[in-house]
């Protein structure tokens, strides 16, 4: 037995399925997960000794690759200092100004401890602002465990075959619509069937949480006029994409901007921290600016607060850490596709940035139907593939893979290699 499997074993005697997030099990794999001791830069450790080159890097965050030192320096800076105050402190306001800065749509903005609460407060804030109770989400999205967000819900609730959640009271439910992504019609649909009843739209502006989906020419755009003609508020879901596809997230890239932005992930460095913003006039119904509640005892954590800006700031003040970032996602894109080639298969890749997912289909994938035609029997067989030539992917066909800027020019021929070698490994 590997310390991992031992470890499992007893996990699973005390804990729900041995795994404090279901994405962690290995369960559409198959196998023990792997027990994590340590990481550095590109690399994960675990408890065997064993190193893996990252692809997942704490499902997002560890976009400088792990234990990165000014984010390090500045926790150790910061615990001198006592833990938690649950009171007002300067670092709070620093990433309030930061993240307005590199986010232009916000221009006000509440810091929680993670990507669900955030989601959770910005869906309220929504309700309150328009008085309607009614909210739209598009099929396969993840926007956390929020109650009203556990409908169609991709990521490892489709994963576990339970993307709409038992325990969600049928109330909730029924103020939650949904769409296929891409499908403007649909939402416009839903618009006129509901009128005047729907508070926000909410979406991942790229999708990272049925595998990597991006929005077609005009979705977006489409998206937000709806939003302007019946009143609606826009919400991007940036916990993935925040930081990541841009500094100023997907909204940058495309040029489409929201009402209210929801954050994550890469804003806390590693540490858990989450954050909602935007329209000023719409944040200040916000307690105790406004009437609309929403609180935490450890929010603003300043150790949270100390990592999350060690790495804004970074990501701030060093732009070509996304020239590179669009490098190694295109690299890694061309040479699975050439794997693809040589394996005799023609599946699809679907890539932007440092977002990208190899889909088992023939199909071009925009939605959440054509995720769901992945053979995932043989996505099983490549990941254990991968895992055994020191690749780490999320074990999972409805996950995107996250690539950090410690990837070195060697590190992504080895994982192209290793990609070459698993296709035609799985498919015999
Ligand atoms: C787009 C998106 N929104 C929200 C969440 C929820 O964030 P958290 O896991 O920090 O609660 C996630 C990931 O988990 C996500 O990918
Ligand atoms: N796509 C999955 C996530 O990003 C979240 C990880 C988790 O829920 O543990």
């Amino acid at each position: 037995m590997t310390t991992s499997e031992q470890l499992f074993e007893q996990a699973k005697q005390v804990i729900p399925g041995g795994v404090n997030s279901p994405v962690r099990a290995f369960r559409a794999v198959g196998g023990t997960p792997l027990f994590i001791k340590s990481a550095k830069g590109p690399y994960i450790y675990d408890e065997d000794g064993k190193q893996y080159i990252e692809l997942i890097n704490s499902w997002g965050p560890m976009i400088l690759g792990h234990a990165f030192e000014p984010v390090e320096e500045a926790v150790r800076e910061a615990i001198q200092h006592s833990f938690s105050f649950g009171a007002p402190t300067r670092k709070e306001v620093e990433m309030a100004e930061l993240i307005i800065d590199m986010v232009p749509s916000v221009e006000k903005v509440r810091m929680v401890n993670s990507g669900t609460e955030a989601t959770m407060a910005a869906i309220r804030v929504a309700r309150g602002f328009t008085g309607r109770d009614k909210i739209i989400k598009f099929e396969g999205c993840y926007h956390g465990h929020g109650d009203s967000f556990l409908i169609a819900a991709g990521s490892g609730a489709v994963t576990m075959g339970t993307p709409d959640s038992p325990g969600v009271t049928k109330a909730t439910a029924l103020d939650t619509l949904t769409a296929p992504y891409n499908n403007l019609q649909a939402v416009e649909m839903l618009i006129d069937n509901n009128a005047n009843q729907i508070a926000a739209i909410i979406l991942e502006p790229v999708v990272g949480n049925m595998g990597c989906v991006l929005p077609e020419p005009g979705f977006l755009e489409g998206i937000r006029t709806l939003c302007d003609q019946h009143g609606i508020i826009l919400i991007f879901d940036e916990v993935m994409t925040g930081f990541r596809l841009a500094k100023g997230g997907a909204q940058e890239r495309y040029g489409v901007t929201p009402d209210l932005t929801t954050m994550g992930k890469i804003i806390g460095g590693g540490m858990p921290v989450g954050a909602y913003g935007g329209r000023a006039d719409i944040m200040n119904i916000v307690s105790p600016a406004g009437p609309v509640y929403q609180a935490g005892t450890l929010s603003g954590n300043p150790i949270a607060m100390s990592a999350g800006l060690a790495m804004l700031r970074h990501l701030n003040e060093h732009p070509e850490v996304y020239t590179r970032l669009d490098g190694i996602g295109g690299r890694l894109a061309d040479g699975f596709r050439a794997g693809l080639v040589k394996a005799g298969l023609n599946y699809t890749i679907n890539q932007i940035g440092s977002m990208f997912t190899l889909f088992m289909t023939d199909r071009s994938v925009s939605n959440f139907v054509d995720a769901k035609s992945c053979d995932l029997p043989l996505f099983g067989r490549y990941f254990h593939a991968m895992l055994k030539r020191g690749v780490y992917l999320a074990p999972s066909q409805f996950e995107s893979l996250f690539v950090s800027v410690a990837l070195t020019d060697d590190l992504i021929e080895q994982v192209i290699q290793a990609n070459e070698e698993s296709l035609m490994e799985a498919c015999q």
